[in-house]
């Protein structure tokens, strides 16, 4: 659906840093001065798993710095909030960010807060540096053991708003183990779209097997009750560049 002007009601006017973006290998530039990223997770924070109409998130106990990253290209250290997915109808597209112009089946959003400077979440959400999310993606290859404690929870939240406690996860377990990222300056992907996100995204990608990818596929974005419709293709369409570098930590 389109407004007057022609734009689709998914831009923000005047909007500078929006997210997705395309990751152009050969112009990201390296810089020296980024530092590695530190992943510290109690994997006993884990909170329940939901489904919120528009993905699944994996909900985290952020009333103290028990789960916390730090580093990276970051000034402070951020709290872990959630995780959640987005994902294709087919293997062919489904991730958010692309590499090159590639598409992966899924992509994974590690979400935190800066906790030091905002008091809440919500107003953190509406700062340039509120935010620091680490994506990375999923390919097609070996089954993942981790995820599949994830993809075992899943028939249980099928329907919009369906939760289950979920009581201990540590979600290092979805990153990969080769230090290298991208970063740059974004947005949320979903409403409310804020300019508020340090996207920090891993250059390597894990790899889950189709059951797993399938077993996202079977999740509905409708509640119990409503006509079914599943849940594929939640990604937001790629944003433009416009006055944007991104930075790698690697050469
Ligand atoms: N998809 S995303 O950009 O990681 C993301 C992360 C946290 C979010 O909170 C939101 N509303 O409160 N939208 C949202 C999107
Ligand atoms: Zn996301």
């Amino acid at each position: 659906m389109a407004s007057a002007d022609g734009s689709s009601p998914l831009t923000i006017p005047g909007g500078t840093r929006q997210s997705p973006i395309n990751i152009q290998w050969r112009d990201s530039v390296y810089d020296p001065f980024l530092k590695p990223l530190k992943i510290s997770y109690d994997p006993t924070t884990c909170l329940h798993i939901w489904n919120n109409g528009y993905s699944f998130l994996v909900e985290f106990d952020d009333s103290a710095d028990r789960s916390i990253i730090v580093g990276g290209p970051l000034e402070n250290q951020y709290r872990l909030k959630q995780f959640h997915f987005h994902w294709g109808a087919i293997n062919e597209w489904g991730s958010e960010h692309t590499v090159d112009s590639k598409f992966y089946p899924a992509e994974l959003h590690l979400v935190h807060w800066n906790a030091v400077v905002y008091p809440t979440f919500e107003e953190a959400v509406m700062e340039g540096n509120g935010l620091a999310v680490i994506g990375v993606f999923l390919k097609l290859g070996a089954h993942h053991e981790g995820l599949q404690m994830l993809v075992d929870a899943l028939p249980a939240i099928k329907h919009k708003d369906a939760v289950i406690e979920f009581d201990v996860f540590d979600p290092s377990c979805l990153i990969p183990s080769c230090p290298d990222y991208w970063t740059y300056a974004g947005s949320l992907t979903t409403p409310p779209l804020t300019e508020s996100v340090t996207w920090i995204i891993k250059k390597q990608p894990i790899e889950v097997d189709e059951n797993q990818l399938e077993a996202f596929r079977m999740l509905l974005f409708t509640s119990d009750g409503e006509e079914e419709k599943r849940m594929v293709d939640n990604f937001r369409p790629l944003q433009p560049l416009m006055n944007r570098t991104v930075r790698s930590s690697f050469q």
